[in-house]
């Protein structure tokens, strides 16, 4: 798509739709502002997830942090950037007890030359299943023609 012709904020076929009337990600200036995001996929259930039979719940932190990073790779992709033009994350975790594999998938995605990070704990997250919710903001400059 002409990046002339983007709208400033888009809501991106194929992903998860937003729980509010808010986009996946605006455009300001030079840079995207990317919603709080999720691991949910579009038919609204959640990687991470698995419920045995008697209804016992376990939440995976790696496989639910990874959905979120490629989720928002996804959106900035339709925006016309990519998880390389990051430049702030925050990260919302329902418990620092999920700290450590949180870490370890982010650092298959990003180093130290990578987005500045802040990490914090909060009370509680839009869906009980959710460990993790993360909001970025990417630096991609207009091409104009
Ligand atoms: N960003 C928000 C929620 C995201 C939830 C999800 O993607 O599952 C919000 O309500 O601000």
């Amino acid at each position: 798509m002409n990046p002339q012709v983007r709208p400033k904020a888009m809501r991106v076929p194929g992903k998860a739709t937003p729980r509010g009337r808010f986009p996946h990600v605006k455009r300001a200036g030079d840079f995207l502002y990317v919603s709080g995001t999720s691991c949910r996929r579009p038919d609204d259930t959640f990687v991470g997830v698995e419920v045995d039979k008697y209804g016992a719940t376990s939440l995976d932190i790696r496989a639910q942090t990874r959905a979120v990073i490629e989720n928002i790779g996804d959106i900035l992709k339709a925006a016309g950037g990519s998880l390389a033009d990051l430049v702030q994350i925050t990260t919302y975790l329902v418990s620092m007890n999920d700290f450590k594999g949180y870490n370890e998938v982010y650092a298959e995605f990003f180093d130290e030359e990578g987005p500045t990070r802040t990490t914090v704990a909060v009370h509680q997250l839009p869906h009980p299943h959710l460990l993790i919710e993360m909001q970025a903001v990417a630096y991609h400059p207009q091409e104009i023609s």
